[in-house]
């Protein structure tokens, strides 16, 4: 497969090829991850790299893709258009282009970054390492879009800038709302490209393939797409090294709630040629806290703690272990807005991880912490992922614009199980997390939450899976 040569006034050397990158934004739980999976495991028999932004210190986008990709960078703890210099950026973005075989780069930014910036960032790397822009893929949540933009009048406008719309989580709305969220789109990016799907399931064709014309190779689809993303007036940020940022100075203010400048964002020192922080970020209005546990968890005092608002966060993302009847089993915890999910986690390898921003100390209130969670130092990407006795810890990242940081470390230290092997958790209190599990097992008889009679807490008898009651309402 060849990749393309780039033109003159952009190429580092005549013949050098350049690999393009994809910016795979949009909001916090819009399906970024999800995407960004299925991609990896799609057969297009395109070779791809990843550079995973996590907001949080604990990486848990990155270790979630990890396994599925042989080059990774993980760049975690703030978002990329704020934390890193550009000087990072180019240079994972170059160790990535020259590994071999690699034909395209997909950054998944974190859930509150400023894709614009990005944008600039990958097109300021286009004249120091042999990358080209790919293009700004936004992922929306069809569930919470209606909301997240009234709340965030700004993401209006990152719908006009993206090159492609992934329209996700089709599955969680009546055709009716829908239908709603495709009238916004039509009045708010009506010159670009949307796809609706769910979990993801995009063809790699259509990111690869957007132009119109079906192209005959990668070559030329890489470069249409540079030129299609030159060509776009509504690309307002300049694509040369010593470009003045301008489409980045055009963001609208957002919720701006009078919260102190979050400590993960210091953006006073930043990228060379970006005019920094003289108007807010999305990121700003948020706060985070992630949290390291270790001890099982009790299901049903941590899944009333988030069914009952989880200290105020939007966004909840992690790993847990959580005591049952038998061993404790390690799940995916996931809550974006109201809609809460469980998987059962199967660690996969960290060798291809390579963690370019150390996991720093994090920024909750360390003397409230209790002494069994620690706060924000919680699995560096390295023992995260290592397989040995640190990555069976429980880390959660907990983000919010109105997040009271003592009380998540104060509940989720009471929500530690301090029971002994005689005296296990009931099965009656597994029912607190079972509505919200996904994906179980192919072998029922691996595991615990399968050994059920089927009775919960309040004597209801389920005869079906909870979500498929009609009259269940998590
Ligand atoms: N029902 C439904 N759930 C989805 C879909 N896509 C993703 N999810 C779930 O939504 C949650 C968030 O998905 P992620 O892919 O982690 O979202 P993200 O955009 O990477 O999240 P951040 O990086 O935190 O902003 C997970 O529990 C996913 O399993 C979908 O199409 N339908």
């Amino acid at each position: 497969m060849d990749i393309p040569s780039t033109n003159a006034s952009t190429s580092t050397s005549a013949t050098s090829p350049r690999v393009p990158v994809f910016v795979l934004a949009g909001f916090l739980g819009s399906g970024k991850t999800t995407l960004l999976n299925h991609l990896l495991q799609d057969d297009h028999g395109i070779k791809l790299a990843v550079i995973v932004n996590d907001f949080g210190t604990i990486p848990v986008d990155a270790m979630l893709v990890a396994g599925q990709v042989d080059s990774l960078v993980s760049m975690a703890n703030g978002c990329l258009c704020c934390e890193s210099s550009d000087e990072e950026l180019d240079a994972a973005l170059d160790q990535l282009a020259h590994t071999p075989g690699v034909e395209g780069i997909i950054i998944e930014a974190s859930g509150l970054a400023e894709p614009q910036v990005l944008m600039s960032m990958v097109a300021t790397a286009t004249t120091v390492t042999e990358v080209a822009v790919g293009g700004l893929i936004e992922v929306i949540d069809a569930g919470e879009v209606l909301d997240t933009v009234r709340q965030h009048p700004a993401v209006v406008k990152r719908l006009h800038n993206a090159d492609l719309i992934v329209l996700n989580k089709a599955d969680r709305v009546e055709p009716a709302e829908l239908q709603q969220v495709r009238q916004l789109l039509a009045e708010a990016a009506p010159a670009v490209m949307t796809v609706t799907t769910a979990y993801g399931r995009v063809d790699a064709r259509v990111l690869f393939d957007r132009p119109q014309a079906a192209p005959q190779n990668f070559a030329e689809l890489v470069a249409e797409h540079r030129d299609q993303y030159a060509e776009h007036s509504h690309h307002e940020h300049d694509h040369h090294a010593d470009h003045a940022h301008s489409g980045h100075g055009d963001y609208e203010h957002c919720h701006d709630d009078g919260h102190d400048h979050h400590e993960s964002c210091d953006c006073s020192e930043h990228h060379h040629g970006h005019d920094h922080h003289d108007h807010h970020h999305l990121h700003d209005s948020y706060r985070m806290v992630s949290l390291s546990l270790h001890a099982p968890l009790h299901p049903a005092r941590f899944m009333d703690f988030v069914r009952n608002g989880a200290g105020g966060a939007y966004r909840v993302k992690g790993f847990l272990q959580l005591a049952g009847p038998r061993e404790p089993e390690s799940f995916v915890f996931e809550k974006t807005g109201q809609h809460i999910a469980l998987q059962r986690w199967f660690p996969q390898g960290s060798a291809n991880m390579t963690p370019a921003t150390a996991a720093p100390t994090g920024t909750a209130p360390a003397d409230s912490a209790p002494a069994d969670v620690m706060l924000a130092d919680p699995m560096s990407a390295d023992t995260a992922l290592s397989g040995s006795e640190e990555s069976a810890q429980s880390g959660l990242v907990f983000i919010g614009v109105e997040l009271d940081e003592s009380a998540i470390a104060e509940v989720c230290a009471a929500c530690v199980w301090e029971g002994t092997e005689a005296d296990p958790v009931s099965e009656g209190e597994l029912w607190a997390f079972y509505p919200y599990l996904e994906d179980v097992a192919a072998d029922p008889e691996d595991y615990w939450w399968e050994d059920w009679e089927g009775e919960s807490a309040a004597g209801e008898v389920y005869l079906v899976e909870p979500e498929d009651d009609p009259t269940f309402l998590p």
